[in-house]
């Protein structure tokens, strides 16, 4: 039996606000929510219990674990973005809720979704190519979903837009399980350059309902 024990203590998922069509999505949040309970990691998310970013909060909370949702109040009335459950921490806009998303988690996961999930995983990922962090960041790729963007970051490297070390920042696997898996071997690679960069603890603001309290 795999050892579950996980070196993340809390795991950033990204997902749709919507459901998807394919009946294989919204199996996957699922999954990943199981996942993330049978290796005792807490979420932290978008907040809500609308599409996709419901599913999986539903089931890490349903196992006992601890859900984060971080939400700008412009979103908080429950019509637009659903009960959420677990605890929820209100920001004051999209750039700060997605800063103290990253500050929160260890580690951050894509399931299939739109704009929303695919500008806040590729801002991860700029993050992790400028050395603003060193958290690993997977895809989890359920039919294929991301073949696309995977196509594409391959073209940039081609082209000479993306180098092959910040090619390999992506983890991709098709399985919560294998992603999982993937993201605990994770070793980030040392950049000559980036890492001389100095951030200003670009991932430790603190959030207004912290300031609040
Ligand atoms: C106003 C609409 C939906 C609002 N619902 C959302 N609630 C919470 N978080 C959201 C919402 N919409 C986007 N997000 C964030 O972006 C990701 C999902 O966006 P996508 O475009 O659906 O992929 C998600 O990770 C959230 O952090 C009506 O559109």
């Amino acid at each position: 039996m795999e050892d579950t024990k996980s070196r993340f203590k809390r795991i950033c998922v990204f997902c749709g606000s919507s459901s998807g069509k394919k009946p294989t999505y919204q199996e996957a949040a699922v999954e990943l929510g199981k996942e993330l309970v049978e290796r005792k990691i807490d979420l932290v998310y978008g907040g809500g219990s609308v599409g996709l970013m419901g599913l999986v909060s539903q089931a890490v909370h349903d196992g006992g674990r601890h859900v984060l949702g971080v939400i700008p109040k412009t979103l908080t009335p429950r019509e637009i973005t659903g009960d959420p459950v677990g605890e929820v921490k209100t920001v004051s806009d999209m750039h700060q809720r997605k800063a103290e998303m990253a500050r929160q988690a260890d580690a951050f996961i894509a399931l299939p979704g739109g704009y929303g999930t695919l500008e806040e995983l590729l801002e991860v990922i700029t993050w992790a190519q400028l050395g603003i962090h060193r958290k690993p960041v997977g895809l989890l790729n359920v039919d294929g979903f991301y073949n696309s963007l995977l196509s594409f970051v391959d073209k940039a490297v081609d082209e000479g837009f993306i180098s092959p070390t910040a090619r390999r920042i992506i983890i991709s696997a098709p399985t919560a399980k294998k992603l999982v898996r993937q993201l605990e071997e994770y070793v980030p690679e040392h950049d000559e350059i980036t890492s001389k960069l100095v951030w200003e603890d670009r991932l430790n603001y603190v959030s207004e309902s912290e300031i609040a309290t």
